[in-house]
């Protein structure tokens, strides 16, 4: 089979979000476990975020980047306690690659009004535009997707046979963060630079939408030995679990290898991905006799601890060093 052939399911939650029939609930839990346990990803719609919405989103992404280069590293990421903010194209270096990423991205996170736990939560930081035009849009978007990713955390619990009140013991004030990226034209990156360079995403459900008909994502499939290219559908989002579902699930749900290049020419190509975690001293509620008692924000320090400013502050609150 040519990797052309090869699709990720596609699945139509509204049967678990608005069931009309007695099994519809059933049913696509049943599609998402499989689609998880083979894959590690699927692609949905049905999913109830409004296009509008969507759409909004991009747009602020785009009116964001458009930002003159001195403005966008005035609120550098790097410089945030909470690690939010702006990370230029070139930052991102993964063992093993020759080149650094050529995206550009911004983070948001949970919107608390002080920073605690030496910033594991803390306050966003805004670009200097009108509220209307970023925070705003941005902000509704950000709710809509903690909302997806909260009900695709369900679903993952019950296709384990665990009920959805587990969620209080893991995701009570959960660590939520939102990526917004730009990737530029092909014609301006290096040759053999990615967008992402392949990776595995660290942690728990990832939400994510690619700007309509920019295709560029591929996603490894282990049992084929070949990349797999994902559609960028208007309105159909892509879902995948990360290394800590991985671990959590005893290896049940796989959180499979992606990149990014964006194969336009000319055109950049804009995506968000929204990653729905954990409370930061959460343990594996999956399994309560799991022996690896490690906590989300440790986990968090393993993969992004560099990269904060307050690394050891942090890593003290986790326990991740005396
Ligand atoms: O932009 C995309 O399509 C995927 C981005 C991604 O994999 C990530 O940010 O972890
Ligand atoms: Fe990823």
């Amino acid at each position: 089979m040519s990797t052309e052939e090869l699709k990720l399911p596609l699945i139509d939650l509204s049967g678990f979000i608005n069931p009309k029939a007695p099994g519809d609930r059933e049913r696509v839990i049943a599609e998402v476990r499989d689609a998880c346990a083979q894959y590690g990803f699927f692609q949905t719609k049905g999913h109830n975020i409004p296009l509008g919405l969507q759409k909004g989103l991009l747009q602020s992404i785009d009116t964001l980047f458009d930002l003159p280069q001195e403005e966008k590293r005035k609120i550098s990421f790097l410089q945030n306690v909470s690690r939010r903010g702006y990370e230029e194209s070139g930052m991102s270096l993964r063992d093993g690659d020759a080149l650094p990423d050529s995206k550009e991205a911004f983070y948001i996170g949970r919107e608390d009004p002080v920073i605690e736990h030496a910033g594991f939560y803390g306050p966003n930081v805004w670009p200097p535009l009108p509220e209307e035009e970023f925070r705003n849009p941005v902000w509704d978007y950000y709710q809509a997707t903690h909302k997806l990713g909260e009900i695709i955390w369900e679903i993952l619990l019950l296709g384990l046979g665990h009920p959805t009140s587990l969620m209080e013991t893991f995701a009570k004030k959960p660590m939520v963060m939102m990526k917004m990226i730009r990737y530029p034209p092909l014609a301006k990156t290096l040759p053999g630079q990615f967008g992402v360079g392949a990776h595995t995403d660290f942690g728990g459900v990832t939400v994510l939408l690619q700007e309509p008909g920019r295709h560029g994502l591929e996603v490894w499939l282990e049992e084929k030995q070949a990349w797999v290219p994902v559609q960028a559908i208007e309105d159909v989002y892509v879902i995948n679990c990360g290394d800590m579902i991985m671990k959590w699930s005893g290896g049940q749900y796989k959180s499979a290898k992606h990149r990014v290049i964006n194969k336009a020419d000319n055109e950049s190509r804009l995506s968000c991905a929204t990653f729905f975690h954990g409370d930061i001293f959460a343990t594996n509620p999956l399994n309560p006799d799991d022996p690896n008692k490690e906590t989300v924000g440790q986990l968090l320090i393993k993969r992004f601890g560099n990269q904060f400013s307050l690394a050891n502050e942090w890593k003290q609150v986790v326990g991740a060093v005396a």
